[in-house]
């Protein structure tokens, strides 16, 4: 019952219209079973009436395989999710995914399975990333060694062991832009993950480019609602079961209701991001223009990235924790891609457990502000955005000025 059929797949694979794969996506066994919504599998364990035979389907899981006779259990498999990661997997043009319980336990995944399964204990990285990813992998927590490069040198930094090269585009939280496929090339052969979470499947597919790894902090515009949180690795069924096994042990799971409700924000998923990024490029431009605002930093589309995308990151003139607490519409958080536009200081927040001078050295100076825009009128959004920029007491900095404001920080 949980088991989608060889021609299933093939259905899915056959749709090319991104907005067709989103609603219809994991969806091909619902007529079957007769229902309209996917049902959420809330069972943590499964009859196996036949001992034998539910010791074989919990060894099938065990070695990473993608289907078995039964679940047996929650943390081996659950059917509520693989329609999630069926559906993703189509998004992303790659053979499957695998749900994880958060963004970090998928990054997590893919470094136990690319360098300690694989014995290959060095990471090549690109910064800047999302904070924590930059934390875990600087940590040594996972028994892994990290070497930060430029995208353009990250040939002239893999070494016999290097199991894995990591990059972000466009990156948490200035919106670098990275060329993947001049990343694969330099990798030579060594897996390469690709954070995906701020162009989202819609705007860009890494693993079109070479990508091994297509990571998604679910959490972020897939679910886009604020209110689940999971992440996604989509890759090859071979990769796959390497990152099943990682999560069976590890029991890093997604909730089931998790599944269910990234599934369902993938249904809506082109037209927040298509709404969202409309809005971004306007804000983008008046904000540009705005004397308080020193630098705008947004994505141009190429053909790597579909479109702009809905995040926007700039540098104030002044202190710019006092814009966020000047803002009465804009939400004052953390995280991204949810229906309501959210702003956040990622030195203070996101990206304060790197430290300070690597982070700036990285392009993320102290006076950046992360938006990630969403689905409120654009003009609401930009009158709370100008009059929180416009309250600010600050003396624009002579070039001088500038300089030593600079140096001081
Ligand atoms: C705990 S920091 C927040 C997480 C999220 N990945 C962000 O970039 O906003």
């Amino acid at each position: 019952m949980f088991v989608h059929s060889a021609e299933s797949v093939f259905t899915i694979r056959a749709m090319t219209r991104i907005e067709t794969i989103a609603v219809h996506g994991g969806r091909d066994d619902l007529a079957e079973l007769g229902v309209h919504a996917p049902p959420i599998d809330l069972s943590t364990t499964y009859p196996v009436p036949d001992q034998a035979l539910g010791g074989q389907a919990l060894g099938d899981w065990a070695i990473g395989a993608a289907h078995a006779t039964s679940p047996v259990y929650a943390r081996l498999h659950n059917p509520t999710v693989a329609r999630f990661e069926q559906a993703l997997a189509a998004l992303e043009h790659t053979e499957t995914s695998v749900a994880f319980g958060s963004g970090m336990a998928a990054v997590t995944a893919v470094v136990q399975a690319a360098c300690v399964m694989a014995q290959k204990p060095h990471v090549v990285a690109v910064r800047p990333l999302y904070g924590g990813t930059d934390h875990l992998l600087s940590s040594g927590l996972l028994g892994v060694t990290t070497t930060y490069v430029e995208a353009g040198l990250v040939a002239s930094a893999i070494r016999p062991d290097t199991g894995l090269v990591v990059v972000e585009t466009p990156a948490n939280p200035n919106l670098d832009l990275v060329d993947i496929e001049h990343v694969v090339r330099q990798a030579g052969g060594v897996p390469v993950l690709v954070d995906n979470t701020f162009a989202t499947p819609i705007l860009q597919n890494p693993a079109l480019h070479g990508a091994t790894y297509v990571l998604h902090s679910g959490t972020k515009y897939l679910g886009g609602h604020g209110d689940v949180l999971g992440g996604v690795v989509a890759c090859s069924e071979e990769r796959a079961a390497a990152l099943r096994q990682v999560r069976i042990i590890t029991g890093a799971v997604l909730h089931p209701l998790g599944g269910y409700l990234l599934h369902r924000g993938l249904a809506t998923l082109p037209l927040r991001v298509e709404a969202a990024s409309r809005s971004a490029a306007v804000l983008a431009d008046r904000l540009a223009e705005h004397d308080a605002v020193e630098f705008v930093r947004y994505p141009v589309a190429s053909r790597q990235m579909r479109g702009t995308g809905a995040m926007i990151a700039f540098g104030v003139h002044g202190d710019p924790t006092e814009v966020v607490r000047r803002l009465k519409l804009v939400t004052p958080a953390v995280s991204l891609g949810s229906v309501d536009t959210l702003i956040e200081h990622p030195s203070a927040l996101t990206h304060r457990l790197v430290p300070g001078e690597e982070l700036r050295a990285s392009g993320v100076p102290d006076n950046l502000l992360r938006i990630s825009v969403g689905l409120e009128h654009v003009e609401d959004i930009w009158e709370d955005l100008s009059s929180a920029l416009c309250d600010v007491d600050y003396v624009k900095p002579s070039p001088t000025d500038f300089l030593v404001m600079t140096a001081s920080r």
